[in-house]
C-alpha cells in the first residue's frame, strides 16, 4: 500500500506541455501547450477582467496575434457570478475566446482592496465593492471558482507583498518580518489551493507565485517552498507594485535566472515594452499589463520609436499614422489628426482604434522577440530596440 504522506500524492496529468526551444543567455524560446492550444513565448497576454480586453472584439485579437488572455477570478466571481458561467462550461463559450485563457486568484485584486479587507489564516473577508455583500475568498473558493472558469491556467491564491506598509502618505517600507510572514502565508495557500486543485480534479494547470517582497533570500525561500510542489509553472508576484524600477530589476536580476528551467515563468502585472525586453532577458516567458489597454483610452500610445501623447495639439493637423512601422488596422487605415479628432470628440470608436494599436504593438514586439531568439539576435534586437525608442515620434 502507498505511505499515506503527501509524497503519496498522484499527481494528475497537467494540461500543459512546456519545451524549450532556444537559449541566448537567460532568454529562452518557448512553446506552451494548454488544453485550449499552443502559445508560442515570449508571449504578451491581454488583461480581460471582466471576461472582456475592453473595447475589443475577440476577432480583433485573433487578427492582432493575441495567443491567451486574461481572466479574473475575483471580479468574475462577484459579476456575473458562477451561476451564469456554470452553464456555459466555463469563460471560453461566454466571452467567445477559444484559444487558452489564464485567470488571476483574486489575491492581488482582494489585496488592492485596501482596508475594506480583512485578513486572515483561513482567507480574506471583504465587502463586495460590486453590492456591499459580505464574501469570504479563500484558496479552496479560489480554485472552486477558476475550476468553473475552466482556465487553462489557474492562478494560486496568494497574498501580494505590499512594497509600501499602510496608506502611501507614510510611506514605510515593508519589514523583512512582514513580507517573511506574507511570503509564508502564501506557501501555505499553496499547498492548500494544491490539494483543492486536486480534489476538483481540474484538467488544466495550476501556477505557484513566488513572493518574498524586496528581499532576494525571501524569494529563495519562496521558491524552494513552492518547489517541494512541483506545480507545472510559476510566476513572479509582489513586483510592479509601486516600487522603484532599480528595485523591480534587481529581485527580477535575482529570481529570474533562478526559476526552474524547465517550466513557464510568468511575472505578474508587467509592465513597459522596457521592461518585457528586459524581462525577457532575465528568463520570464509570459507577461501581462493593463497598460496597453488602459492607456490607450487615455491617448498614451506605444510605438517603436517612442510613446506618444495623442490629445497634444501637434497631432490635430498631423497626416501620418501613429507608428509608420506598424501594420495593424488602424496604423494602416487612420491618421494622428483622425485620431486626434475622436480623443477630442470622445468619440467611443477613439478609444477602440488605439486599444488595437497599443495591444498590437505589445504583442508585435514579443513576436520580433521570438524571432530574435529563433535566429539568435536577441541581444542585438535589444539594442536595436533600446535605439529605436529612443528616436523620438
Ligand atoms: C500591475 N502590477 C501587478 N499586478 C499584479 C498581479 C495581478 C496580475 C494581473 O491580473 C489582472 O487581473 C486579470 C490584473 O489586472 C486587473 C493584473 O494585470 C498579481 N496577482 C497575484 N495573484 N499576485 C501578485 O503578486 C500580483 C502582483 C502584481 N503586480
Ligand atoms: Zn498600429
Amino acid at each position: 500500500t502507498l505511505p499515506s504522506s503527501a509524497s503519496a500524492r498522484i499527481p494528475l496529468p497537467s494540461g500543459l506541455q512546456f519545451e524549450v526551444l532556444k537559449t541566448e543567455g537567460h532568454a529562452r524560446r518557448g512553446r506552451l501547450t494548454l488544453n485550449h492550444g499552443v502559445v508560442e513565448t515570449p508571449i504578451f497576454m491581454p488583461v480581460g477582467t471582466y471576461g472582456t480586453v475592453k473595447g475589443v472584439m475577440p476577432r480583433s485579437l485573433e487578427e492582432m496575434g493575441a495567443q491567451i488572455i486574461l481572466g479574473n477570478t475575483f471580479h468574475l466571481w462577484l459579476r456575473p457570478g458562477m451561476d451564469v458561467l456554470r452553464p456555459f462550461g466555463g469563460l471560453h463559450r461566454f466571452e467567445g475566446w477559444h484559444k487558452p485563457i489564464l485567470t488571476d486568484s483574486g489575491g492581488f485584486q482582494v489585496w488592492s482592496l485596501g482596508d475594506m479587507r480583512k485578513i486572515s489564516e483561513e482567507g480574506v473577508k471583504f465587502a463586495s465593492p460590486v453590492n456591499g455583500d459580505k464574501l469570504f475568498l479563500t484558496p479552496e473558493v479560489s480554485m472552486q471558482i477558476q475550476h468553473v472558469l475552466n482556465s487553462d491556467v489557474v492562478m494560486q491564491f496568494d497574498e501580494c507583498t505590499p512594497y509600501i506598509m499602510g496608506d502611501k502618505a507614510s510611506g514605510r517600507l515593508t519589514t523583512e518580518k512582514e513580507a517573511r510572514y506574507s511570503m509564508e502565508l502564501s506557501l501555505r495557500w499553496a499547498k492548500r489551493c494544491q490539494l483543492e486543485f486536486e480534489r476538483l480534479q481540474n484538467p488544466n494547470a495550476l501556477f505557484g507565485i513566488v513572493q518574498g517582497g524586496m528581499f532576494t533570500h525571501l524569494r529563495d525561500e519562496s521558491l524552494a517552498g513552492l518547489e517541494l510542489l512541483d506545480f507545472p509553472g510559476l510566476a513572479v508576484g509582489g513586483l510592479s507594485v509601486g516600487e522603484p524600477k532599480a528595485e523591480m530589476l534587481r529581485v527580477l536580476e535575482h529570481i529570474g535566472p533562478r526559476l526552474p528551467a524547465h517550466k513557464p515563468h510568468y511575472l505578474m502585472g508587467v509592465g513597459t515594452p522596457e521592461d518585457l525586453v528586459d524581462g525577457v532577458a532575465n528568463g520570464i516567458d509570459m507577461f501581462d499589463c493593463v497598460m496597453p489597454t488602459r492607456n490607450a483610452r487615455n491617448g498614451h500610445l506605444f510605438t517603436r520609436y517612442g510613446d506618444l501623447r495623442l490629445r497634444n495639439t501637434r497631432y490635430k493637423t498631423d497626416e501620418r499614422p501613429l507608428d509608420e512601422s506598424c501594420s495593424c488596422y488602424t496604423c494602416t487605415n487612420f491618421s494622428r489628426a483622425y485620431l486626434h479628432h475622436l480623443d477630442r470628440c470622445g468619440e467611443m470608436l477613439g478609444p477602440m482604434l488605439t486599444s488595437v494599436h497599443n495591444l498590437h504593438y505589445y504583442l508585435d514586439l514579443m513576436r520580433e522577440v521570438r524571432e530574435s531568439l529563433d535566429a539568435g539576435g536577441f541581444e542585438a534586437f535589444r539594442r536595436q530596440f533600446a535605439t529605436d525608442r529612443a528616436r523620438g515620434v
